[in-house]
């Protein structure tokens, strides 16, 4: 608390309260959040209630700090809750419910596609399974709020005072909230944490109306299952979501701009995983645009060509995603209005120690430069607060895992093949594939591979890949593993339970040091 710098506030006219004052409800002498706010200034103020501020909020009321979280999702919400696209998530962080959403859905389809596809293998039989779209849907909603709710309950133990709004710098150390009943009310904090996500990128000529013409949010909630869809980008969420409809019957076709999907995943594996998504009956078009689309008629026409130029042709679609990246939402924040520095693309450069350029305005997760992932977010968001409370923080961009949670998943952590190639360093690539793994063949399930990577010289691990069924979940132990700076002799020569699939890790680091046992 003593290292908090305490920041004279800038006078701005009518804001000049202490502490969170409503003007209409200033005379009632309380706020309707959990924690009564009181009339005392914040230890800090998070904009944002995702991944990265829900977890900064929590951090920061768990070490002591008088901590006000302010979300505008369920009061102004966007376009998208305003015509009614996941109108059951109302009270719900935005982009958390996206996620969530995806991922239950992605499980739901897959159990379907094992019952239509997997079972008789097995001996199992139905004479009829059929996908009731709505009450998967109600599923999803059920799972997802019963998780997001969990925050609102840690929000209450930790004492965070939650603020439902849309809110707005009128200094750096105060914050107008336009809150659901139409007042405003200011909330004034030492330190102010941005963590106001991304939105959807829009690409030139194609209008998102979430009903076909569709970003995730339209996707995660349609009402009958497309014939056709079309999906703009091979990124992660145009593979899970083509994953999900493709598995529930949609034909699916994917349109990327850049000559491979994934482009930050390690080149051997993307190989097998797009070969994998074909085989699943996904088709690509690579090194393709879409350079226009009719959506006056019944069924929409696409005008494609080459990425370099060229002939064009058309595709049909009854559904179109968009999925072609997210940008920084800072939108009505009021940085310019405070001096708040913004890159090209929108981001929010901080230091090492998560300051903007501004003193005591900090920004975390997908509005500052690093992965867009919600774990990144989370760990941005632990590290800025200990950074504020005088501690020191750690976050390592180079070992944040990345997983596509399709069927098989992909997973990675630390540097790819390529990157190592980059860096002029001698390596060693050690690989084990889940053919020779003896859970994976018992379940019958056995696509993929371990792919480890290392230094020559000093057998230090630089970069593992795993495809497999919840290579998400293996993937941790390499994450630990880099994390420590261990060799491949180090997992290799550490006991693994048998007959697990974490043994093809085990495996693959015999392979990178000397010679795997079971291949
Ligand atoms: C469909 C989809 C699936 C995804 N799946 C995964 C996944 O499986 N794993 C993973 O790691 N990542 C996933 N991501 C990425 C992940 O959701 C983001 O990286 C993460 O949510 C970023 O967290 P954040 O806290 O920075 O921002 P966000 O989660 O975007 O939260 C920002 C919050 O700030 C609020 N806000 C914005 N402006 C204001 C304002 N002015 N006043 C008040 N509130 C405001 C927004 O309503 C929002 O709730 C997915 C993203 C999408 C779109
Ligand atoms: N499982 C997960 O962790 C998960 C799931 C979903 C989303 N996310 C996060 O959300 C972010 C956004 O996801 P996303 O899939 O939209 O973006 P992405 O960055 O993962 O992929 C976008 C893809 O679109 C391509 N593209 C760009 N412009 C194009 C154009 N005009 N035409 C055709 N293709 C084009 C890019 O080359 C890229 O392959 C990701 O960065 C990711 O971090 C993570």
């Amino acid at each position: 608390m003593a290292s908090l710098t305490r920041r004279k506030a800038l006078s701005v006219s009518g804001f000049l309260h202490e502490g969170i004052v409503s003007r209409r409800a200033a005379a009632a002498g309380s706020w309707r959040g959990f924690a009564s706010s009181g009339s005392e200034e914040n230890d800090v103020v998070v904009i944002g209630g995702g991944p990265g501020g829900y977890v900064a909020a929590i951090k920061a009321a768990q070490m002591g700090l008088k901590t006000t979280c302010i979300e505008k999702r369920g009061a102004l919400g966007g376009t998208c809750l305003n015509v009614g696209c996941i109108p059951s998530k109302a009270d719900l962080p935005l982009t958390l419910s996206l996620y969530l959403s995806l991922l239950a859905l992605l499980h739901s389809s897959h159990m379907y596609h094992e019952a239509t596809h997997a079972f008789s293998s097995h001996g199992i039989k139905f004479s009829q399974v059929e996908v009731d779209l709505p009450t998967m849907m109600a599923q999803k909603d059920k799972a997802v709020s019963n998780l997001t709710r969990g925050i609102e309950g840690l929000f209450k133990k930790n004492k965070v005072t939650y603020v439902k709004g849309y809110g707005k710098f009128v200094s750096p150390s105060e914050i107008s909230v336009d809150t659901p009943d139409g007042s405003t009310t200011v909330v004034k904090g030492k330190n102010v944490i941005i963590a106001t996500g991304s939105d959807v990128k829009s690409l030139p000529g194609i209008t998102i109306d979430e009903k076909k013409i569709v970003s995730s949010t339209g996707a995660l909630a349609l009402t009958e299952i497309p014939k056709k869809l079309v999906v703009i980008g091979a990124g992660y969420i145009g593979l899970e979501m083509g994953s999900v409809w493709k598995r529930l019957g949609s034909e699916i076709t994917v349109v990327e701009f850049g000559p491979n999907i994934v482009p930050t995943m390690d080149f051997e594996i993307r190989k097998q995983f797009q070969r994998s998504l074909e085989k699943q009956g996904m088709k690509f078009m690579l090194g393709t645009k879409v350079v226009g689309v009719d959506s006056s008629g019944d069924v929409m026409k696409l005008l494609v060509e080459p990425a370099s130029g060229g002939e064009q042709s058309v595709l049909e679609a009854d559904v179109v995603l968009v999925s072609a990246g997210r940008i920084p939402y800072t939108a009505g924040l009021g940085l310019a209005e405070i001096g708040v520095e913004t890159d090209k693309v929108g981001r929010i450069p901080v230091d090492e120690r998560f300051q903007t350029n501004v003193a005591g305005v900090y920004a975390i997760g997908d509005v500052i430069p690093g992965p867009m992932l919600a774990h990144k977010a989370e760990e941005d968001g632990v590290a800025c607060v200990e950074f504020l409370a005088g501690k020191h923080g750690h976050v390592d961009y180079d070992l944040v895992p990345g997983v596509v949670y399709t069927h098989p998943e992909v997973a990675s952590v630390g540097k790819t093949e390529d990157q190592v190639k980059e860096l002029g360093v001698a390596y060693r690539v050690g690989k084990f594939p889940f053919m020779a793994n003896s859970r994976a063949k018992a379940i019958d399930d056995a696509e993929g591979l371990v792919k480890i990577i290392a230094e020559t010289e000093t057998d230090k691990i630089l970069g593992v890949h795993i495809m497999s069924p919840n290579a998400g979940e293996l993937i941790h132990e390499a994450a630990l593993a880099l994390q420590y700076g261990a060799s491949s002799e180090d997992i290799a020569r550490t006991c693994h339970a048998h007959p697990t699939m974490s043994e093809a890790v085990k495996e693959a680091a015999m392979a990178t040091y000397d010679k795997p046992i079971h291949i």
